[in-house]
């Protein structure tokens, strides 16, 4: 079993580079599918599971895929096999993004309906709806969603319940080969909706207003290939600043995006954090003492909530007691039994967390229950005494890239380690990490 081992105690100091955003490739990857003649080229592509996964999608479309270099290269001129099985999308959720650009295509997509996960039930129904609106059928049976259209998809008025990023991306792409004008109102605003739009425009779509709580899509006959760069991770941008603020470090965030941060770099100032931009970055300086705070988490561009889990860590290290409320996910609360494994104080009362610090946090065994809480643990690990070993990595590798050799590079005691082979003794372990 592979683990990470965080030995706690040091500032972190230097510079660390940010990746492309995660969220951000996995639909333009999608949306490549729907160009009938050329190649799409996709730069900075992070090397994450996940862009392994959305690849093999791909692959088993028949479109000719190659991912070399944090560059993606897609041929999808011929037709391809309109089907996505439940073992990619067991793997990733975000697999159902290719739904609209197959319809939008092809005028069919066969895909498994993903489950729930740890972070809460994530039904799809508003992206269906969507698609119905548009003229589609759809049919959910046997574990798959399947969709089709006779002839092209027609341009519809599309009303968001709430302001999903999957739907908006999803109905986005689809509509830009229907015929005709759709609306998308109450859309998401996520810093990713803006790069899929203009990735889309560059393929030849008509889109306008993303960013916005309205898009309106004038759908075009064709798409062509293009070549994209992607935008910077903010969630993994925000992971570093966590990591410099929880250890009082000094460190320069390379490659974030501060317009995309805004919510966060608020928060981290009001529990004393000093936060500069800089030409090239954003640089964080964690005070002597943190100050506590409350905090929501909202769509764009409230506070992400793929950005709570590190927060809650910050606040175990703060003076005094924060609330944090999620409204996104009714369930993405599972961190906090492993928190309180390292002895932290932290109670759940429906979808308000409340957190007591400053906490002597302790080294333990614990659980990245999902991708952010993986991170989470690692930070809480920062500032623990002792060791901390975070299991579970798999989930920690749909997003973030090396993430110990980036920590170890800034100073951080930090290891990652297979013991499936031999036996490696809790002594032996310990031995060799406090000899980096
Ligand atoms: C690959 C990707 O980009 N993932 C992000 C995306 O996920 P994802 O696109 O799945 O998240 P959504 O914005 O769709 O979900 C927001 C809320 O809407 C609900 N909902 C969503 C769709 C639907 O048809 N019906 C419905 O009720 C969800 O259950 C959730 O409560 O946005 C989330 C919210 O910022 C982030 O945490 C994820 O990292
Ligand atoms: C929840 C996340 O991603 P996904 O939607 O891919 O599960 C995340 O990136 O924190």
């Amino acid at each position: 079993m592979e683990k990470i081992i965080v030995r706690g105690g040091r500032q972190l100091k230097g510079t660390v580079k940010i990746e492309g955003a995660k969220n951000a490739v996995l639909p333009v990857i999608a949306a490549s599918i729907m160009a009938n003649r050329g190649k799409s080229v996709i730069h900075n592509v992070p090397a994450l599971a996940d862009v392994v996964t959305m690849k093999d999608v791909l692959s088993n479309m028949k479109a000719n895929i190659h991912f070399h270099h944090n560059t993606v290269t897609v041929d999808a001129v011929k037709p391809l096999i309109t089907e996505a099985p439940f073992e990619y999308v067991r793997k990733m959720r975000a697999s159902v993004l290719v739904i609209g650009p197959m319809i939008a295509r092809f005028g069919h997509a066969k895909v498994a309906m993903p489950g729930g996960c740890a972070i809460g039930s994530r039904p799809i129904d508003l992206h269906l709806k969507g698609f119905e609106a548009m003229g589609a059928d759809v049919h959910v049976g046997n574990g798959y969603v399947e969709v089709k259209s006779e002839g092209r998809l027609q341009g519809a008025k599309v009303y968001l319940d709430v302001p999903s990023v999957g739907a908006t991306e999803n109905i986005m792409m689809a509509a830009t080969l229907a015929e005709g004008q759709t609306t998308i109102e109450n859309a998401a605003k996520e810093p990713e909706i803006v790069d899929l739009a203009n990735y889309l425009n560059k393929m030849g779509a008509n889109v306008v207003g993303a960013g916005t709580e309205t898009i309106v899509i004038e759908g075009v006959d064709n798409l062509h290939g293009a070549d994209h760069t992607i935008i910077p991770d903010r969630i993994e941008a925000g992971t570093f600043m966590v990591a410099a603020a929880i250890t009082k470090g000094n460190v320069l965030i390379k490659g974030a995006e501060p317009e995309h941060l805004r919510s966060l770099i608020s928060k981290m100032q009001e529990m004393g954090v000093r936060i500069t931009e800089e030409k090239d970055g954003i640089r964080v300086i964690g005070p002597k003492k943190l100050m506590a705070t409350d905090l929501k988490t909202l769509p764009h561009p409230g506070f992400p909530t793929d950005m709570q889990s590190q927060i809650m860590a910050l606040m175990l290290n703060a003076n005094g007691t924060s609330v944090i409320t999620e409204t996104v996910f009714e369930n993405r609360f599972m961190h906090v039994e492993e928190f309180r494994r390292m002895n932290a104080m932290i109670k759940i009362e429906g979808r308000n967390v409340i957190v007591e610090g400053p906490i002597a946090l302790e080294g333990a065994e614990v659980a990245a229950t999902d991708l952010r809480a993986g991170a989470a643990l690692i930070l809480a690990g920062l500032t623990a005494n002792g060791y901390t070993r975070v299991t579970e990595l798999k989930h920690l590798d749909r997003g973030y890239v090396n993430i110990t050799g980036k920590l170890a590079q800034l100073g951080a005691v930090i290891e990652r380690v297979n013991d499936s082979d031999e036996e490696i003794t809790f002594e032996s372990e310990t031995q060799k990490i406090s000899a980096l």
